[in-house]
């Protein structure tokens, strides 16, 4: 996958260097750039903001940046990339649209400073690559970087060859819309606390109960929405919800 970052803050973006981030890129799965949005400008200020029209707080970015940054990298002829833009206003990020951009081949993002993006850049984009924005949740950031941080990292921990252990994948598929349980490792106990019995017993069915009730309470507790959006059927009789 081919990721490329739009930013007047490129070092933002330096933490997808690290970890399995950056093990993913030595290895090929990835390929992350980041561009900063002041390569675009044409005077000697590298301006990209101005006053909002119709008055307001703030400033916008102004669209003749963003415009050139697309004829650069964008390239009619091209299969162009999904563009992707943080935004309070944007679809909320869930794990079904992380893997949905996981399938993507191609994804820019573009990250959104002041008090946001001229309108008229999201609208030159949408006539030339698929648009999606996005939103963390129902807070107000700085920008789109920390957003950016957040939906790459989603979205390549879900890419084939990125998490060592397929299990983890794996688990996630099996807990089905619920909360996860809760985890434990050594000690077995400590500040005198231990570690509940049964994660120590090796009856591996009865450990899986376990842990599927307390998934099936956390979730009663903490979200009951999504216990309301499980598809009918997901409950069987054995489902206990204490
Ligand atoms: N999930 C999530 C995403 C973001 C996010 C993403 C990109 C940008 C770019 C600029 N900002 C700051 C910012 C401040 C105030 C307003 C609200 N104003 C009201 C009237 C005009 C606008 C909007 C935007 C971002 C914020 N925040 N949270």
């Amino acid at each position: 996958m081919r990721i490329d970052v739009l930013t007047i803050f490129p070092d933002y973006l330096a933490p997808l260097s690290l970890s399995l981030i950056g093990r993913a890129r030595e290895r090929g799965l990835l390929d992350v750039s980041a561009h900063d949005l002041r390569r675009w400008t044409s005077d000697v200020h590298r301006t990209v903001d101005d006053t909002p029209y119709g008055g307001g707080p703030g400033m916008v970015m102004r669209p003749e940046p963003w415009g050139r940054a697309f004829d650069e990298l964008v390239p009619a002829g091209v299969a162009p990339p999904r563009f992707v833009v943080p935004s309070p206003a944007g679809a909320p990020l869930t794990q079904s649209l992380a893997a949905e951009l996981a399938a993507e081949p191609w994804l820019l993002f573009g990250c959104g400073r002041y008090e946001g993006i001229d309108q008229r850049v999201l609208d030159d984009a949408a006539d030339r690559m698929p648009v999606t924005e996005v939103s963390l949740g129902d807070v107000v950031l700085f920008g789109g970087e920390v957003a950016v941080l957040a939906v790459v990292e989603a979205v390549t921990r879900l890419l084939p060859g990125v998490l060592g252990n397929a299990e983890s994948l794996a688990e996630e598929s099996h807990t089905g819309g619920l909360l996860e349980a809760p985890v434990y490792t050594k000690p077995p106990v400590w500040r005198e606390r231990p570690v509940p019995d049964v994660l120590r017993s090796g009856d591996h069915g009865r450990i899986a109960r376990w842990r599927r009730d307390q998934a099936l309470v956390r979730t009663a507790r903490r979200r009951p929405d999504l216990l309301a959006a499980l598809p009918p059927g997901t409950l069987d009789a054995t489902d206990q919800l204490a």
